[in-house]
């Protein structure tokens, strides 16, 4: 793991003001990455130094930059409402020097980090996205700007995996989890499959620890988890399966609500149309 030390060199991308509070996109030199990393926060207008917010975390999915989240789910209103920060990093390491899939693959390389820490050439040296969302990125959050270390998580699809993920290993870190549409069961699906055999080699061992339904199967967890998931998404049954989640659950006897949504697709449509009930659950727990 490298170091946690906050970064001194964020550099400012953007500034716009909405719904009362501020969208601003940094970049700075990550350790865990080994490259350049962009994020963008939004914070809501009450968040000041003698008022610091806590801060939900949202992981996208693939092909996403730091952008597409704050420019298409319509979080703002509520998040300024609550009085909640949010942190849309990117979903993978870039840069001229950061290995791609050879044959420019959407569901691999660039903008496909699957937040995990890569073990197997060519990954390994800037593909550490587990370390940089759980080690690197708070810290350095919490030393820039006007926030607690309450911190929550979510993210959509890839980025579903990662909330499911870093959370379930991470529950004293996180007060609350969720996710739309999630790829619940990585090991046993393509997108998964493809990826951790890259990332993480042959060895399926080692696939585990990054697969939501064998943590969730594994160990009983006591933080509240909240699914939400379209009954027409293009992805559901050969990526996604939600049921593997509810199994899971089940097994270790650990509190999971999954909502199937009917007519909903895996667009940010979708994301947007329930976005404000998974702040308002958030909020619960972060309060
Ligand atoms: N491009 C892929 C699908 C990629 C995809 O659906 N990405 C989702 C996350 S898994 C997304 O959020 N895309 C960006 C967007 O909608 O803004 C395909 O055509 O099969």
């Amino acid at each position: 793991m490298s170091s946690n030390a906050p970064s001194t060199q964020l550099a400012q991308l953007s500034q716009a003001k909405v719904a009362g509070g501020w969208h601003q996109q940094y970049q700075h030199p990550a350790s865990t990455t080994a490259c350049n990393m962009r994020f963008a926060i939004f914070l809501p207008p009450n968040a000041s130094a003698a008022n610091k917010v806590p801060v939900l975390y949202w992981l996208s999915g693939l092909t996403c930059s730091d952008e597409n989240f704050m420019q298409k789910a319509g979080a703002f209103k509520m998040a300024a409402q609550l009085g909640m920060a949010i942190v849309a990093p990117d979903t993978s390491p870039r840069g001229d020097e950061v290995p791609d899939a050879p044959d420019g693959a959407y569901d691999l390389g660039l903008g496909a980090g699957f937040y995990l820490n890569a073990t197997q050439a060519p990954w390994q040296r800037h593909y550490q996205m587990y370390d940089y969302i759980v080690h690197e990125l708070p810290p350095l959050i919490e030393a820039h700007f006007p926030v607690t270390t309450q911190r929550a998580i979510s993210g959509h699809s890839m980025g579903g995996h990662g909330a499911l993920t870093i959370a379930l290993k991470n529950p004293q870190r996180y007060t609350s989890v969720s996710a739309f549409s999630p790829i619940c069961h990585p090991s046993n699906c393509p997108w998964g499959q493809k990826a951790f055999s890259h990332y993480l080699g042959e060895d399926k061992a080692s696939w585990l620890e990054y697969d939501a339904a064998e943590l969730l199967k594994a160990n009983k967890t006591e933080l509240s988890i909240l699914v939400d998931q379209g009954d027409a998404d293009n992805f559901l049954a050969e990526q996604l399966n939600p049921q593997s989640l509810v199994d899971a659950a089940a097994v270790s006897g650990s509190a999971l609500t999954l909502r199937m949504q009917p007519g909903y697709d895996h667009s940010y449509f979708f994301i947007s149309s329930f976005i404000d009930e998974h702040l308002a659950f958030h909020a619960k727990y972060l309060a």
